[in-house]
């Protein structure tokens, strides 16, 4: 597959009172058509300026970026891409942002129709020219059916909620055609429920229009819910990126670790667990284990293979499996009882299959 969007070795340094900040070091990042691609990090990470080097609403200082195969930025054989080729190029590359920046004195009609105003069509003799009056009010009123808001067409900025405001800004940045749309901490400010929503909006969008979509974001949880790939962002440098499956079944980095721990309640379970007497609890004969099934394991039957083939006995403690991307990844915490041989059978009987195991708690580790 070729690159819808491919970053190369791009920097962003910018002075500021005498400071050399670099804001992105030299970063790789090549998008396919039809990705959803997260880019998570904490504030400050650099993940906006990045994502805006992509329109060029951000130049950067060293580095190459190719946008549909065509090189927009060059830095060591500079290449013209200004005026018109970079405005008609920038109608492109939709986006929205946290703060949905309507206007806020135009209709909801108006704000998605503003967007029209520079854009032109080639007519049957080749020729260009600008959308007339009834074509673009046929374009505003499908886009805004698109976003299921045609019935609050008249209505202003001020008069909508906040998940409708984004489904405007989403139309509005729709309203070119893009190939690609970028997210700018798209659902930050929205709650969790109007967040789901407008996701599966995006999407939804993603399904029926082929969009390419760039999403930055502080919550793994909205990468979760419809990233196919992710870019993990500290201090301007990208430092991890892999699909969304791999990402969450073997993360390398500290922060990735993080990050994934926001969302899965297992490792919350485990952190909390020091807080009950479960530990103290566990018998002499017992352990606490916790069995992580990676991609196209969570299938096998573990438990009753366990205690077919020792002798010993199992009993679940937690249990959790997620569909990612149509993956499913699982985790189990389960007690083993019974003879320490036996139970070091178990151990060595794991070690030989494809799923991850720790013990959380060894019987003569503090067991009574
Ligand atoms: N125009 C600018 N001038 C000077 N410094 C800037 C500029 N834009 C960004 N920075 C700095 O670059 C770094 C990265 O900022 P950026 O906004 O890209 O991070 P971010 O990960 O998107 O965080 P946030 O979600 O808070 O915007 C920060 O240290 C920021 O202060």
């Amino acid at each position: 597959m070729t690159a819808i969007i491919e970053l190369n070795n791009v920097s962003v340094q910018f002075h500021q009172k005498g400071r050399l900040i670099t804001a992105v070091n030299e970063a790789n990042l090549h998008i396919e058509k039809g990705d959803i691609y997260g880019v998570i990090g904490y504030s400050g990470a650099g993940k906006s300026t990045l994502v805006r080097t992509i329109n060029l609403l951000q130049k950067p200082t060293a580095g190459q970026i190719v946008v549909n195969g065509e090189v927009i930025f060059d830095s060591e054989n500079p290449v013209k891409f200004t005026g018109l080729k970079l405005r008609e190029f920038r109608q492109k590359v939709g986006m929205i942002f946290q703060h949905f920046n309507l206007l806020s004195e135009k209709t909801v009609f108006a704000n998605v129709s503003f967007a029209l105003q520079h854009t032109q069509i080639t007519d049957e003799k080749g020729k260009k020219r600008y959308l007339t009056k009834n074509e673009k009010a046929d374009k505003v009123n499908h886009l805004l059916e698109l976003v299921d808001l045609a019935e609050l067409s008249d209505k202003y900025p001020a008069q909508l909620s906040g998940g409708q405001k984004q489904r405007v800004a989403i139309a509005r940045a729709l309203a070119n055609d893009p190939e690609i749309l970028i997210s700018d901490e798209g659902t930050s400010a929205l709650d969790p429920k109007t967040t789901n929503q407008i996701l599966d909006l995006l999407k939804d969008l993603h399904d029926r229009l082929g969009l390419t979509i760039v999403l930055i974001t502080h919550e793994m949880a909205v990468v979760k819910e419809i990233a196919n790939k992710v870019a993990v962002m500290q201090n301007g440098d990208i430092i991890e990126q892999n699909s969304l499956i791999d990402i969450f079944a073997k993360p390398q980095q500290t922060l990735t670790k993080q990050f994934i721990e926001t969302t899965s309640s297992v490792n919350r379970f485990i952190a909390g667990l020091s807080k009950t007497d479960i530990l103290q609890n566990i018998s002499a004969d017992e352990e606490l284990i916790h069995l992580d099934f990676g991609s196209g394991t969570v299938e096998e039957p573990i438990i009753s293979l366990i205690n077919k083939n020792f002798d010993v006995t199992t009993s679940i403690f937690y249990g959790n499996v997620e569909l990612l991307q149509g993956s499913s990844l699982g985790s189990l915490i389960i007690t083993l009882k019974g003879a320490d041989e036996e139970r070091e059978k178990v151990k060595k009987y794991l070690a030989g299959t494809s799923i991850e195991f720790e013990v959380l708690s060894a019987s003569n580790e503090g067991g009574k």
